[in-house]
């Protein structure tokens, strides 16, 4: 007779959490919040930006080993197979990760990164926890700033973080919270401040809801295939960069270019070097809202500028910096 009984008892991979959201939503500020309160969880944090500067890893408090970039594309279609193959890096490493964080581009549909997961042998050796979104409740506006992108983010998130609550009325936040359930009924609805919350309320809570029997492979490759390989063009959004070795002076750029800034550039972030100035100038830009965070350097200065916003001209944006830039 056979004793042995057969349980069919899931083997589960490494816990990942998706956290997307649009430009400028709080989730680089997220990740800080995450690897501050992470204690011995042993947690390996994957960054996308879509422009060929990555800024949002050197804002992050913990850079080591455990950090992967992946700049110049976006991982929800061009550099897709550079996400499966980072993630197979990561899982093959010595030691082990207890959680993978994926930090999306704030232009990224996440729903061909979510299939990464679902097909390909990724399933087996990964376990989809959830989709986080986080919505800046001072600059969501209910058509998605007319980006697909933006609300396929809403649409398939499974946790949806309210922030940057300080910057406006209950009312609005209840309001954004009403017209959320709209679109997607079923996800966990939270609220913060910059980005702080209770880790237990947002990881390992198994809540997505796109499981790996919930569909076939050949559908999944399907599914792959139809994402076009061209939102942000789609969506019409473009991403500028600006480097120099050179210091800024803080009155051009102020009167030159911060006074001047179109209304088509919705995101701006950087690491700027003021010549009036010993400091490092950590510089972000959300909507019309901007601050500059003081910090003391430590690499040799130079000026790091990525700008992002629709139908912009990179000569003119680029030539308008440079004339900021002290002889
Ligand atoms: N007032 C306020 N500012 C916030 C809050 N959360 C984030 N911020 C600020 O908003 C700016 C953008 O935050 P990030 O965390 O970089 O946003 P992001 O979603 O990573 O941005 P991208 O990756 O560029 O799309 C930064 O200056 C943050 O300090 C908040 O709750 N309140």
């Amino acid at each position: 007779m056979n004793n042995s009984l057969q349980l069919d008892i899931p083997k589960r991979g490494m816990p990942i959490t998706i956290v997307t959201g649009f430009l400028g939503s709080g989730k680089t500020t997220l990740i800080n919040q995450i690897l501050h309160n992470k204690h011995n969880l042993k947690v390996a944090i994957l960054v996308n930006e879509f422009g060929d500067i990555n800024i949002d890893s050197q804002l992050l408090v913990d850079i080591n080993e455990n950090m992967v970039e992946l700049s110049n594309g976006c991982i929800c279609c061009t550099i897709n197979e550079g996400l499966v193959d980072t993630v197979y890096e990561i899982l093959e490493r010595d030691e082990k990760i207890d959680y993978l964080i994926i930090e999306t581009t704030g232009l990224a549909d996440p729903f061909p990164i979510m299939l990464t997961f679902l097909s390909t042998e990724l399933k087996d050796l990964t376990h989809l926890d959830s989709v986080l979104t986080l919505v800046d409740c001072e600059n969501f506006t209910p058509d998605h700033f007319d980006s697909e992108a933006a609300f396929k983010q809403i649409a398939y998130g499974d946790i949806i973080l309210l922030n940057k609550t300080d910057l406006v009325s209950r009312d609005r936040v209840d309001y954004l919270e009403s017209y959320i359930k709209t679109v997607n009924n079923g996800a966990r609805v939270l609220r913060s401040e910059y980005s702080k919350i209770p880790l237990y309320l947002i990881l390992d809570v198994n809540l997505s809801k796109l499981q790996p029997y919930s569909l076939e492979e050949n559908n999944n490759q399907h599914e792959l295939q139809k994402i076009p390989k061209n939102h942000l063009i789609n969506d019409g959004f473009t991403s500028i960069s600006f480097q120099s070795k050179r210091p800024f002076s803080a009155l051009k750029f102020q009167h030159n270019f911060l006074d001047e800034l179109p209304d088509n550039i919705f995101r701006a972030k950087g690491i700027l070097w003021f010549k009036e100035s010993e400091s490092k100038h950590i510089f972000q830009l959300s909507g019309k809202r901007y601050d500059m965070q003081v910090e003391e350097w430590s690499t040799t200065p130079t000026n790091q500028l990525v700008l992002i916003g629709r139908n912009l001209n990179p000569l003119i944006i680029q030539q308008d910096l440079t004339n900021c830039l002290t002889m």
